[in-house]
């Protein structure tokens, strides 16, 4: 029997029709979640909007865990405490690997920390060599303050002039994961360590890839594809970096002496090397030291950001540290020992992590497999979103959300102390393995900047406004601000 062109055709248009018609047709067990459009399933509801608004508003009409029809993915939404909890801890197993999203597989090549699939081994080494670095230890507190020293001297240097610190901090912030991983840290001045950073943190933040993750159909535009295949070309010209410091540690190698990561990670490489299947291979480190700098920098950088600019809309706030810091400290900067003593500064950077939370949305998850959630079936293979935001402000917990008042994380007798639900490092499997390094970075930065500095707007005009924006990381727009020398 001969099947003419028309009967295919007609064949086509209904498989299509039915495709589009059963894709629009929510399955009644998925999380509720507006209805679907044929093709565009719910892309119009995000497109060019505030992700953290459109997630407050579907929140509100359809609970704390709902759906959206996205591209190819279901994304699935987690808001508040109890439904992350549920999800990320009781559930962890199965809600802890990440999405087979373009960035995880085209840039990231699946390896490494963050987007590795054999993650959990890399992860459970690196926070064990970290730990014995001196994550939170005296060793790590060294090289931070001495950050933070050449940090000021550069911002002395500025005179009290207006200046944009974000490029800057970045190079700080780097510096201290330069110093764990290579052993060493470099000069601000130095062109290629500024290019590396600044590398770094546009391929962090380039605007294209929340995008082209939801939506890979994007790579057929040529702009977008020419971005993004830059994006790729960028991180070859890191990893190349990297292979030269890898190299260079490879000739001087101690095997019973290790400087720092690299060599730590060589050593183990060598004890893996009849291991059929090891995971610890010189490719595999390059991504690990990639996701080190990627994540450790532009969280914390971007936090101190946020810190200069709420001090400097409330000068009374930085006076208040000031006075706490001069009855409780003597000498020089505070120091990690001088924690307990100050509740109001930690008070204050724990109110600049809630109200602005640097991962919102944290890093999506997948479902391994199907899931049943609070009744809910959470399909394999969705992208599954931890809303920090929502826990953030979240108005049983943190009433008057959007105001800014550190006095929330002090209890009646001025003790600082911060609630369970207060999750910007997120929680289970995946909580952020940086986040004992990134606390002390913030204390001892935040302290020794008001310890040494007044920070005030631009001569003659208002503080610039406390406004940021969403891509990967959610940081402060550029502002200029001054640092006026308060102590010699
Ligand atoms: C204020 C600073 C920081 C904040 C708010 C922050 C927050 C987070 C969050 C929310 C996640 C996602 C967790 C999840 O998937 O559930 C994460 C992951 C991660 N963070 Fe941080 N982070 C900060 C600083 C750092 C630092 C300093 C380092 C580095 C050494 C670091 C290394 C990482 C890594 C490697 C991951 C991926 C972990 C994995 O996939 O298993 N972070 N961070």
């Amino acid at each position: 029997m001969v099947v003419g062109v028309g009967t295919i055709l007609v064949a086509l248009i209904v498989f299509l029709v039915t495709y589009l018609l059963m894709r629009c047709r929510k399955p009644s067990d998925l999380p509720p979640g507006p209805t679907p459009l044929p093709i565009l399933g719910n892309l119009k509801l995000i497109w060019g909007k505030s992700l953290l608004e459109v997630a407050a508003t579907l929140q509100k009409k359809y609970g704390d865990i709902f759906s959206l029809s996205i591209g190819p993915y279901w994304m699935v939404f987690i808001n508040r405490y109890d439904a992350l909890r549920e999800v990320f801890v009781k559930h962890g197993n199965t809600f802890s690997d990440r999405p087979d999203v373009w960035y995880l597989r085209e840039v990231k090549k699946k390896k490494g920390l963050a987007a590795g699939y054999p993650w959990k081994e890399q992860r459970a080494f690196t926070l064990n060599l970290l730990r014995g670095f001196g994550f939170g230890t005296r060793s790590m507190e060294s090289i931070i303050t001495e950050e933070c020293e050449k940090f000021s001297e550069l911002l002395t240097e500025t005179q009290g002039k207006e200046f944009a610190i974000s490029g800057v901090i970045n190079n700080a912030v780097s510096n201290v994961i330069c110093s764990i991983v290579l052993g060493k840290r470099f000069s601000y001045h130095d062109q290629e360590f500024v290019k590396f950073v600044k590398i770094i943190t546009e391929t962090v933040v380039n605007e294209y890839t929340p995008k082209v993750n939801i939506l890979p159909v994007l790579l057929h535009i040529p702009k977008v594809k020419r971005r993004c295949d830059h994006c790729i070309e960028q991180n070859n010209l890191i990893r190349a970096w990297f292979q030269k410091q890898i190299d260079e540690h490879k000739e001087t190698l101690k095997e019973d002496h290790w400087r720092d990561f690299i060599d730590a990670y060589l050593v183990q490489i060598k004890k893996m090397k009849r291991e059929s299947d090891t995971q610890f291979t010189e490719e595999n480190l390059k991504y690990v030291i990639l996701d080190l700098f990627s994540a450790g920098t532009e969280t914390t950088s971007s936090t101190i950001g946020w810190a200069v600019l709420c001090l400097v809309n409330h000068p009374e706030i930085q006076d208040k540290i000031r006075t706490e810091m001069q009855k409780n400290v003597s000498g020089g900067p505070p120091t990690l020992s001088d924690r307990h003593n100050l509740p109001y500064c930690e008070a204050v950077i724990h109110e600049v992590m809630r109200m602005e939370p640097i991962l919102p949305m944290s890093i999506s998850h997948t479902a391994s497999v199907d899931t049943v959630v609070n009744g809910y079936r959470i399909p394999k293979g969705s992208i599954v979103v931890p809303n920090l935001y929502s826990v953030m402000h979240d108005e049983k917990v943190f009433p008057d959300s959007h105001k800014f008042d550190p006095g929330r994380f002090l209890d009646g007798n001025g003790k600082f102390h911060a609630p369970e639900k207060f999750l910007p490092f997120s929680l289970g499997k995946r909580v952020c393995p940086g986040e004992a390094l990134a606390r002390n970075e913030l204390f001892l930065f935040f302290t020794s900047l008001l310890w040494n500095f007044k920070i005030l707007p631009p001569e003659g005009q208002s503080p610039p406004p406390i406004v940021g924006k969403l891509g990967v990381t959610y940081g402060p727009l550029p502002y200029k601000v001054r640092f006026v020398k308060y102590r010699d």
